[in-house]
């Protein structure tokens, strides 16, 4: 059974600068089915975070295309953009980015600000969210007062609440040591089963080895895809 594609790049290209020009992607085809758990993993300076940002829409390709649910990011503009980030894709950092001054309840509540959705609506759905990332208990405490695993936790929760249609997690557990690494990974594959489509930037071999998808990039090309195209 083939599923639905909710991610397509063809032939995507980004040069940065004039003097000298430096093309950190060359040509990237890809595509990533409802559903996937997807690792991109290649050494530093392959192209990575440039992959990230253009596929999160925070950066225009230099030619190629981006579809995100078969809507053709170029085709946007800015403010059409914004809003499909909002909606449709969940970020997901190393260094977590939580508002200190705001309660973890709050932190998660506010990744649906620029999604049009009512405060009462992004309170109920942000103590959905952190029940599925097992933090309940945590909602009412400020971001320094929980573990850098648990804020790791909020900040996924804060990519899932709007139910995106893609999660982009940078590096997720860059920032953790190996045993609240390894929860986080559980977390990631955890959320999958239960139908979350997530891509995942990693410079480690051994973390992507744990995916079921893996593409490799090198020298802004991809060397490798685990993936055939077919929807599990
Ligand atoms: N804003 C920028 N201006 C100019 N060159 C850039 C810019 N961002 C990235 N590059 C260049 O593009 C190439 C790819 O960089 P990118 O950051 O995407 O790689 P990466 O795989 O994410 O690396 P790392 O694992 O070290 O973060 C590199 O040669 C980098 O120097």
């Amino acid at each position: 059974m083939s599923g639905e594609t909710v991610l397509e790049l063809d032939a995507v290209t980004k040069v940065y600068g004039e003097q000298p020009p430096v093309p950190a992607l060359r040509g990237v085809s890809f595509s990533v089915g409802r559903g996937e758990l997807v690792a991109i993993v290649g050494p530093s300076g392959s192209g990575k975070s440039t992959l990230l940002h253009v596929i999160g829409t925070l950066e225009r390709p230099s030619s190629g295309v981006v579809r995100i649910g078969g809507a053709d990011a170029a085709r946007l503009t800015d403010r059409e953009l914004s809003l499909l980030r909002a909606r449709e894709i969940g970020f997901v950092f190393q260094q977590f980015f939580l508002a200190e001054h705001a309660t973890v309840r709050e932190n998660v509540a506010d990744g649906l600000l620029y999604a049009g959705v009512r405060a009462a609506e992004r309170y109920r759905l942000a103590d959905e969210a952190l029940e599925r990332v097992g933090l309940s208990d945590r909602a009412t405490f400020k971001p320094n007062k929980i573990s850098g695993g648990q804020r790791q936790r909020v900040a996924i929760a804060r990519a899932l609440v709007g139910r995106p249609a893609i999660v982009l997690a940078d590096e997720p557990t860059g920032n953790l040591d190996s045993t609240t690494g390894a929860s986080i990974m559980a977390l990631i594959h955890e959320l999958n089963a239960a139908g979350s489509t997530i891509i995942m930037i990693t410079h480690d071999a051994g973390l992507a080895d744990q995916l079921p998808r893996r593409i490799r990039l090198l020298d802004g090309r991809v060397v490798s895809d685990t993936g055939d195209g077919e929807r599990p």
